[in-house]
């Protein structure tokens, strides 16, 4: 029997057969048919972090870590666990959950459970009976006690060597806006600036190298420097996964909950990664909803909007869809061009703006991208000690050049011509001479020197290894032509816009 119990709560703890352990004994009993009768996600999910706290005068009371989770059971289980007990126990009057958060730990303290049973009854309540420490650990708590995840003792320390990683260019200030992104560095910002939450959680999203991570780095940048106090953990979804299975497997669990549920700010970027990883997703659902119960900040970044994220669980998806919602579009050459500028600015070589235009305008699909070309430019100049001109830049960047040119390729502009003008397509690679024939395979060479960076050798090969000689001559052939027939020349540019998408 449990040391401290009072007369009257012995008497209720009687009612249920005579001790405390037989109270842990009808729980496992009636967690087990949950179990049977929910599955095994469902119930780990939401009935496993349940824990027993007592029963007084025929109420049986259970803690949650979060009014979240407290809510949902409330609606969708409760009625079920009081069937089930008063099966075992039939003078059972109620179930009640109450909210439990886990207790920070002190610096340098091991962390105690987040359901550590407390003797402490809200002012004005009757005490309650306690399941005593010393129970089975699957019934009592839901970690066993561990030292901290990182080894390092402070709270604040631990923080700190997560966000390590934070890169010192990605600030605001150094974050280029425009149409595109105006409306992710707007909602960025606001959360970087916001007393509390204006929106929960943040979701960033865009294709690769749009500037996603460089926004949340700079929202921590912020909250650092105005609120030096703040805890603010930046990581990627991998990096999350990482060290949670590493608590699994040191059976630091609890030191792991405890540490990414007691921060301010949160922010999880390419969460894409945890597509298929059900234990790391299930840990990070429990983690959101406790941080945002307690108003605390979530920003996540991924390559999808939350409804596209395939193979993270529908429960998940709508979560992170809860709050704003902002995705970042694909530049705009005006975008490029600004981005170009600003980085030129900061560089010691002196760049034309002619080359600064020619790249954004070739150089489209994104920014990591658009900043290698501009830093090979820089160090080839610096190395060489020659500056840098537009024809150094085509020499210099041919094979990035090349790369984006790939966007059309020979195959679509020969499809795509012979279609036009209702030929073979096998006609663009065939001997055949005929005026009907050679005239749109003349085109599509044209086209092919226009819209792609392959040399004339090159363009003659794919075009059933015709000489170079070849390829001149059509190009100028359909150049004359283009000038002296007006409905000609509308029907190759015509050809070339539905190329060029
Ligand atoms: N608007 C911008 N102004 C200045 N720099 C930018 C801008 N957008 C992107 N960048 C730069 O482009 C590079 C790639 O951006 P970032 O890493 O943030 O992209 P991402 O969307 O997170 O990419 P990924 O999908 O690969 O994670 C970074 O160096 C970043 O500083």
């Amino acid at each position: 029997m449990a040391a401290g119990l009072q007369a009257r709560e012995l008497e209720d703890v009687g009612a249920a057969g005579g001790e405390t352990g037989d109270l842990v004994e009808i729980w496992a009993r009636v967690r087990a048919r949950l179990r049977a009768e929910v599955g095994d996600a469902a119930f780990r999910s939401w009935l496993k972090p349940l824990t027993l706290i007592g029963l007084h005068n025929g109420q049986l009371r259970m803690a949650v870590p979060s009014r979240f989770m407290r809510d949902w059971l409330n609606s969708n289980y409760v009625d079920r666990i009081q069937m089930l007990w008063s099966e075992e126990q039939p003078t059972l009057v109620g179930v009640e959950i109450v909210v439990r958060p886990p207790a920070r730990p002190a610096a340098a303290e091991t962390p105690a459970p987040a359901n550590a049973p407390s003797n402490k009854s809200a002012p004005g309540e009757a005490p309650v009976v306690e399941v005593p420490t010393g129970l089975p650990e699957r019934i009592s708590r839901a970690e066993p006690e561990q030292p901290p995840l990182l080894e390092v003792d402070d709270e604040a320390e631990r923080c700190r060597a997560i966000s390590a990683s934070l890169d010192p260019r990605f600030t605001f200030e150094n974050f280029v806006v425009g149409k595109p992104n105006e409306f992710a560095y707007a909602a960025a910002r606001r959360v970087a600036e916001a007393e509390t939450a204006p929106f929960n959680p943040l979701f960033l999203y865009s294709g690769v190298g749009l500037g996603k991570t460089h926004l949340m780095h700079a929202i921590a940048w912020q909250i650092r420097h105005s609120h030096p106090d703040k805890r603010v953990i930046y990581l990627s979804a991998e990096k999350f996964m990482y060290q949670f299975v590493r608590a699994l497997r040191t059976k630091d669990t609890m030191a792991f909950k405890e540490q990414f549920r007691s921060v301010d700010v949160l922010m999880i970027d390419d969460v894409q990664f945890i597509s298929g990883r059900d234990a790391t997703q299930e840990e990070l659902f429990h983690t959101f909803n406790s941080l945002v119960d307690d108003n605390r900040q979530i920003v996540i970044s991924a390559d999808k909007s939350p409804s596209d994220l395939e193979g993270v669980e529908e429960r998940m998806r709508s979560r992170l869809g809860w709050g704003l919602v902002a995705d970042i579009h694909p530049t705009t050459y005006e975008l490029r061009l600004g981005i170009l500028q600003s980085k030129a600015e900061q560089l010691a070589v002196p760049i034309p703006e002619k080359v600064l235009e020619f790249l954004a305008h070739k150089i489209t699909s994104n920014v990591r991208v658009l900043e290698g070309a501009l830093n090979r430019l820089v160090a080839h100049a610096t190395l060489v000690g020659r500056s840098v001109t537009l024809e150094t830049t085509h020499d210099l960047l041919q094979d990035l050049l090349r790369a984006s040119d790939r966007r059309v390729t020979i195959e679509e502009i020969q499809k795509k011509v012979a279609e036009h003008f209702n030929v073979r397509l096998s006609d663009m690679y065939s001997a055949r001479r005929a005026r009907s024939v050679a005239r749109p395979r003349q085109v599509a060479m044209y086209l092919a020197k226009q819209l792609t960076s392959r040399s004339l050798p090159e363009i003659g090969r794919k075009f059933g290894g015709r000489d170079h000689t070849t390829v001149m001559h059509a190009v100028r052939k359909i150049e004359e032509l283009k000038a002296t027939d007006h409905a000609f020349a509308e029907d190759v540019d015509l050809l070339r816009r539905m190329l060029e998408g």
